[in-house]
């Protein structure tokens, strides 16, 4: 006969194991149908087998459903404020990987009072977990620059702005005016605003499905936690910077020439900006790469390629000409008396991505 303090643990045991299991699931059919990487699909699916033979091998299944009650338990009555809150596929990764962390630790401590054996075997099994769902974690993120750059078409290079609500009003009201990528450049600001405005910037572009990005500064990026660095020809080596930004963040280059664009692709760009196109209003140029550096470019790559440089609503058409479908300013949208409707305007006229 079941002890009442057995039943509790079994109920304690039997609980776990399903949210263990459950949050395991949830994490392999994303590694399977969304990353569709089996490198994180298969130990996925392994830990999961593993977690079911042990149960199976030490402890009993009879006791373990006999302990159930659903209905009884006041944990299925209780809604956690979070449980609801889940706007992207990433909000679910990071919460079933919690989920699946933290019941291998219950199961482990309540496991180890009926069967030592079991409770080491589980501890095994919650430091393999802890490696796979940070690989997880990481890949999400990977995943999610990756996807939102190859569909960005609107890049807007954006300065600090007057105070902290207002560059977040402005990332606020432009991402839904149709901005897909934010790259901070403002050349003077100290560093301490620059990082503060970086690393609030960021965390809004993320919760937006939005991109930003950082002029010039590695180390910036890194610590304000931004999806990447834009850097020009003769600022740090891409190739350098990519051994400080990590494989995981974006890396764009500045390129007016096609050995430009050659190194850069060599160098482990993610994406380049071509140009000076036109006259900018915003940076005095002497020499312009010109729509014709474009034509040369739409046929030399496959990476995301933004022309950049005096581009506005009246020149446009010469961009797309040119087989360009993303671009990049700063004028077109901030000097314009609406620049919400600018931004809007600019976007429709790119189309979508064929
Ligand atoms: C998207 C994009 N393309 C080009 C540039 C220009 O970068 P750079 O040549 O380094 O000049 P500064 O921006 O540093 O003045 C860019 N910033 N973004
Ligand atoms: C940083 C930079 N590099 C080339 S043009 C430019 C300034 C932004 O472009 P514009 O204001 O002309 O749209
Ligand atoms: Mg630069």
């Amino acid at each position: 006969m079941t002890l009442p303090s057995n039943r509790s643990t079994h109920r304690i045991l039997d609980a776990s194991i399903n949210r263990a299991t459950e949050g395991i699931r949830t994490l392999e059919e994303f590694a399977r149908f969304e990353l569709q990487d089996p490198t994180i699909f298969e130990p996925l699916k392994s830990l999961r087998h593993d977690l079911s033979n042990a149960v199976d091998q030490h402890l009993s299944r009879e006791s373990l459903l006999s302990a159930r009650d659903t209905p009884g338990d006041l944990g299925t009555k209780i809604e956690a404020a979070t449980e609801y809150d889940r706007p992207s596929k990433r909000v679910v990764v990071v919460a079933a990987s919690a989920r699946v962390q933290q019941s291998l630790r219950v199961i482990e401590e309540y496991g180890k009072t009926l069967n030592a054996d079991f409770g080491r075997r589980v501890e095994q099994l919650r430091y393999r977990a802890y490696q796979l769902c940070a690989q997880q974690e990481l890949q999400v993120l990977h995943h999610r620059r990756r996807r939102l750059l190859s569909k960005s078409q609107l890049y807007y290079l954006i300065d600090a702005g007057s105070s902290e609500p207002a560059f977040l009003n402005a990332i606020k009201t432009l991402s839904a005016a149709g901005v897909d990528v934010f790259q901070l450049r403002d050349k003077d600001i100290d560093d301490s605003t620059l990082y503060q405005r970086a690393r609030v910037g960021a965390a809004i572009a993320r919760e937006l499905d939005r991109l930003f990005i950082v002029n010039d500064r590695c180390d910036i990026a890194v610590a304000a936690d931004a999806d990447g660095v834009h850097l020009g020809q003769d600022e740090l080596p891409a190739s350098v910077a990519r051994t400080i930004i990590g494989d995981n963040r974006l890396l764009g280059v500045s390129t007016h020439s096609l050995p430009q664009v050659k190194r850069a692709e060599l160098d482990g760009a993610d994406y380049i900006g071509c140009g000076p196109v036109f006259r900018s209003r915003t940076k005095t140029f002497s020499e312009f790469a010109g729509t014709d550096f474009l034509s040369e470019v739409s046929l030399a790559t496959p990476m995301p390629a933004f022309a950049i440089g005096g581009i506005e609503r009246n020149n446009l058409s010469k961009v797309i000409e040119t087989g360009f479908t993303r671009i990049a300013v700063t004028g077109a949208i901030r000097d314009a008396e609406d620049p919400l409707t600018a931004a809007a305007e600019l976007r429709e006229q790119l189309g979508s991505l064929g």
